[in-house]
Order: C-alpha cells, then sequence, then structure tokens
C-alpha cells in the first residue's frame, strides 16, 4: 500500500515537472512578453522546431533567419520546443546580456546539453560563476603575446609538411592534369586540428600515431552526433539526453578513448617523457604550470583533461570554418584574390621564414580573414539563460524585462548582416575593415566575432595568429577554383561549417 502511495506520487511529481517544463514556464515567460509589447510568436510545446527543420531540409537556413527579423524586428520571442527564447540582433541588448548584466546569465541548457556530454563542466566552455572566473584568471596568461609568438615556428612547420603533401599528390606522376579535388574544410578541419593539438600536446601526441587517430576520429565522431542530436531533439531534453541510445553509446565511447588517451599524454608530460614541439612551453605545459597568485590554485588532473579537450573542441573547427569560406570568398572574387596573392608575394619569402614582424606586415591578409568573420562567422549564434530577473536596454530605448529562466538567442549573423550598421552587408569587402576608407563612426558593437565580455574568446590571438599562417602560406602555393554545380550551405548547427562539404581544384602557383 505504501509502495503504491508512493509509486503515485513519484508519477505525479514527473508529471508536474514535465508540465511545467512543456507549458507552463513557456507560456509565463511569452505571455510577459506580450504584455511588454514584444513581437514574437508561440507555438506551444514544438514552437519553431519544424519550422527550422523545414529550412534545414530545404538548406536554406540564413532565409529563415532574415524573414523572422524583418516581420518582428531586431528583438522578438518565440520558442525552440519547449524553450522560451528572445531572439536579439540589437547591439545593445546584446551587450547587455553578454557585458553589462553578464552575471545575470548563464550558458544555456541547450548548450549544456549538447556539448555537456563532451567536454563535462569543469572548464572554460561549461564553468559557470567562480569557476569560470577561477579558472579563466588561470587561462588568461597561457594566451599572452610571449607565448603565442613561441608557437608561431610549430604553426610554420605543420601548415608547410601538410601543404606539401599536397604538392606530392599534385606532381605525383600518376596526376597529369596537375590539380587536386578536394573537400576543402575537410582538409582545413584536419591542418587546424594538427595545429591545435601540436600546440597542446606537443611530441606527445605526434610521435604516437595511434594516440591521434583516437582523438581526432573521437572528436570527428562526436561532432556529428552532437550536431544529429541537437536537431532531433534527443540532445536538448533532459532525461531522454541521458538514454543510452546508440548516439549516446557512441559519444561515451568516443569520450572514454579520448580520454584515455589525452590522460596518457598528460602523465607522460608530467613525467618529464615528453615535451613542447613549440620553442616555448605549449597549451599543456602552460596549464600544468598555470598557479593563482597565492600559488596555491592549481588544476586538478580533472580540470586539466577537460581544459585540453576544450581548447582542443573549441579551437578546430571554429578556425578550420574560418578558413574554408575565406578561400571560397576568394574563389569568387578573383579581384580581391590577386591583391591578397600581390601583398604575400611582396611579404614573404620562399623559405617560408614568417616572424612576428612579417605577420603584422600582412595587413590586407588581416582585412580579408576579418571580412570573413563578418560575413561567414563561424559562430553564428551564442545561448544564454536569464538565472535572474533583470532589464536590457535595446538602441530604440526599449526596456525590456526579461524573466528567469528565459532563454537567449543572440543572433550574430543578423547583427552582422544589419543594414542599420553594415553598408551593402551582403557584399565581401574586405575593404570596409580599412581603417582609411570605412565610414562608419557608431559608437555601438556592432561587430563580435569573437563575442565581448567576460565569455569573450580566450583563444582569438590564438585563432588570428594561425589563420594568417595558414592563409599566408596557402595563397603562396596554391591557387583554388570552386568546383561548379555544388550546393553551399552552412549548417548553423554548431559552427557554420559548410553542410555538404566544399569542393575545391588545388593548382600549384608557381
Ligand atoms: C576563428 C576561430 C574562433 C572563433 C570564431 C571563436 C569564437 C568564439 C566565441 C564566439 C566564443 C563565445 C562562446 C559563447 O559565449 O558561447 C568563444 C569562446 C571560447 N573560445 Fe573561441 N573561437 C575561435 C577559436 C578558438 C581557439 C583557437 C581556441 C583555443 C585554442 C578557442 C577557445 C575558446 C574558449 C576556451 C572559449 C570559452 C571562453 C569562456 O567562456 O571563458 N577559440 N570562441
Amino acid at each position: 500500500m505504501l509502495f503504491s502511495i508512493f509509486i503515485i506520487v513519484v508519477f505525479l511529481c514527473v508529471f508536474y515537472r514535465l508540465l511545467k517544463f512543456w507549458i507552463f514556464n513557456p507560456w509565463r515567460i511569452h505571455k510577459d512578453f506580450w504584455a511588454q509589447g514584444i513581437p514574437g510568436r508561440y507555438k506551444p510545446m514544438i514552437g519553431e522546431i519544424f519550422s527550422i527543420r523545414r529550412s534545414i531540409l530545404d538548406d536554406d537556413p540564413i532565409s529563415r533567419t532574415i524573414e523572422m527579423t524583418k516581420k518582428f524586428g531586431s528583438y522578438y520571442h518565440v520558442s525552440f520546443g519547449p524553450i522560451a527564447r528572445l531572439v536579439i540582433s540589437d547591439p545593445l541588448l546584446i551587450q547587455g546580456v553578454l557585458k553589462t548584466n553578464a552575471r545575470c546569465y548563464h550558458k544555456s541548457p541547450i548548450m549544456r546539453l549538447v556539448l555537456g556530454v563532451v567536454l563535462g563542466s569543469e572548464n572554460l566552455l561549461m564553468a559557470e560563476d567562480n569557476i569560470h572566473a577561477q579558472h579563466r584568471r588561470l587561462i588568461s596568461p597561457v594566451f599572452q603575446h610571449q607565448n603565442l609568438n613561441s608557437m608561431i615556428s610549430l604553426m610554420i612547420e605543420i601548415t608547410s609538411n601538410f601543404l606539401n603533401k599536397w604538392l606530392l599528390n599534385i606532381t605525383n606522376t600518376t596526376n597529369k592534369d596537375n590539380i587536386l579535388i578536394v573537400d576543402i574544410h575537410k582538409e582545413m578541419t584536419g591542418l587546424t586540428l594538427d595545429i591545435v593539438t601540436g600546440c597542446v600536446f606537443g611530441s606527445g601526441l605526434m610521435k604516437d600515431e595511434h594516440i591521434r587517430e583516437t582523438i581526432y576520429q573521437g572528436i570527428t565522431n562526436i561532432f556529428e552526433d552532437i550536431g544529429e542530436r541537437t536537431y532531433n531533439m534527443i540532445g536538448i531534453i533532459p532525461i531522454i539526453n541521458q538514454l543510452p541510445l546508440p548516439s549516446k553509446r557512441r559519444i561515451d565511447k568516443s569520450k572514454e578513448n579520448i580520454r584515455r588517451a589525452v590522460e596518457h599524454i598528460i602523465d607522460e608530460r608530467k613525467k618529464g617523457f615528453t615535451k613542447s614541439a613549440c620553442k616555448g612551453p605549449d597549451l599543456l605545459d602552460l596549464l600544468l604550470s598555470a598557479h593563482g597568485n597565492d600559488k596555491t590554485s592549481k588544476f586538478t588532473d580533472e580540470e586539466l583533461f577537460e581544459e585540453a579537450l576544450t581548447f582542443v573542441i573549441a579551437g578546430h573547427e571554429t578556425t578550420a570554418t574560418l578558413m574554408t569560406w575565406t578561400l571560397y570568398n576568394l574563389a569568387n572574387n578573383p579581384d580581391i584574390c590577386h591583391r591578397l596573392e600581390t601583398e604575400i608575394d611582396s611579404i614573404l619569402n620562399d623559405n617560408e621564414e614568417i616572424t612576428a614582424s612579417t605577420l603584422s606586415l600582412l595587413i590586407y591578409t588581416e582585412l580579408v580573414l576579418k571580412e570573413t568573420l563578418r560575413h561567414n562567422h563561424p559562430v553564428s549564434s551564442l545561448f544564454r539563460t536569464a538565472i535572474e530577473d533583470n532589464t536590457l536596454i535595446a538602441s530604440d530605448g526599449k526596456h525590456i524585462h526579461i524573466k528567469k529562466g528565459t532563454d537567449i538567442f543572440i543572433n550574430l549573423y543578423m547583427l552582422h548582416h544589419s543594414e542599420e550598421y553594415w553598408h551593402e552587408p551582403f557584399k565581401f569587402d574586405p575593404s570596409r575593415f580599412d581603417e582609411h576608407h570605412h565610414h562608419y563612426h557608431h559608437h555601438l558593437d556592432t561587430y563580435l566575432p569573437f563575442s565581448i565580455g567576460p565569455r569573450s574568446c580566450i583563444g582569438q590571438n590564438f585563432a588570428m595568429l594561425e589563420a594568417k599562417i595558414m592563409l599566408a602560406m596557402i595563397i603562396k602555393r596554391f591557387r583554388f577554383e570552386l568546383i561548379p554545380g555544388q550546393k553551399h550551405v552552412p549548417d548553423m548547427t554548431i559552427t557554420t561549417r559548410p553542410k555538404y562539404g566544399m569542393w575545391m581544384k588545388i593548382s600549384p602557383r608557381q
């Protein structure tokens, strides 16, 4: 009897929680937005899932976001499944969430559910509040210029070896046309993974082909599964998200393999069996020696593992996506490509000796990367959730009261393509970032490729350094052409990588 009552109570509790999650909470938030005169629409239970899914199946995710912004403006409320969210592309609102009111926001549960299965919660990307602040303090010095500069030679060496392989394939005697046809995104992902793992793990990774393969394969598989799990909703519904379905089991297995490999690397380094492959300490050395002012707070083994993996996960797809779209833009804009070639030819010598000062001369190269970071931003949206009630102010002066539990979708794509802030926003034009030419002098932050505030990208200087080196070396040696008849669809799930790859014809320049 007692047992039956217990079962009924448990059942009612679960039922109530589900109702609250699916119906009461989102309804409360939407009602509040309507009362404040904020435009939007609410479809109970499913929200926008089907319309988003349709736009993905139709290979046109961008039109949807443009249409919604045209219809509702730079802030509006919708739902994603059971999650009520405010979509914002207004720069002042974005600044409020990421900077001014940052303490009222956490990363959204969606992100936690999607990436948390891989990364855990004790790392810079996922941790919150005090733990995040402590990790950020420990890690910030790791990315100082002096440390980054000592990584340049390794970045060059890895890129050079990589490009030599292309050349070898092209000059292969069986290759009569002297060209190579590749999925450039896959190539760039391989290259950025080589660079980031080289800079994090050093010789420990490079000397062991098995470990390297485990990490590469594991990360590739995990990325595929989490993308899929977001859109069939399995990955974003609590409890269901933990069920041992095939995708979850695959993720767990890959994660376990990666964990063993990375723990092995860390262990070897601690014992002094391996060392940095950079001129100075690598990221693992720097993590191992990071400590607070009191010299006592150091990372635990679990934290070390998670932070090292975070660098690899946060650092490779993003940079690869930047490279892919940069080459795409260059292939579509021969004049810009020609100007870039001229700059690179005049600054780089044939021995590929690149130093920090050579890099500082590659000004147009930087503009091309900056414009791609605007036009084809690798991270097109950021997700937050309000952990307490707070008020945001939009650039039109409107005060918006945000209820605790509201999800915020920061639409960086629309911010970077707003006609209000950018002249011809859909045109690829690196010169818009040229100090001498640019015509915008607004006080608002309208360009946020690396986000802003206490959670902005800690690897941004690393990423720009790496991208500049890769682009300069690639353009110095090769020319690119898009294979006609392809669809170029940005997959907007995690990064804007091209959904169907990016097939290009590569030929040597000299
Ligand atoms: C072009 C390349 C890159 C882009 C566009 C990019 C962009 C971003 C953005 C927008 C965020 C904020 C995410 C959020 O708030 O949810 C972020 C965070 C982060 N990024 Fe990057 N990133 C890039 C490369 C890298 C690299 C190379 C590394 C490491 C080596 C890295 C490490 C991180 C970390 C650890 C965070 C979390 C910081 C925190 O929450 O304190 N990123 N990145």
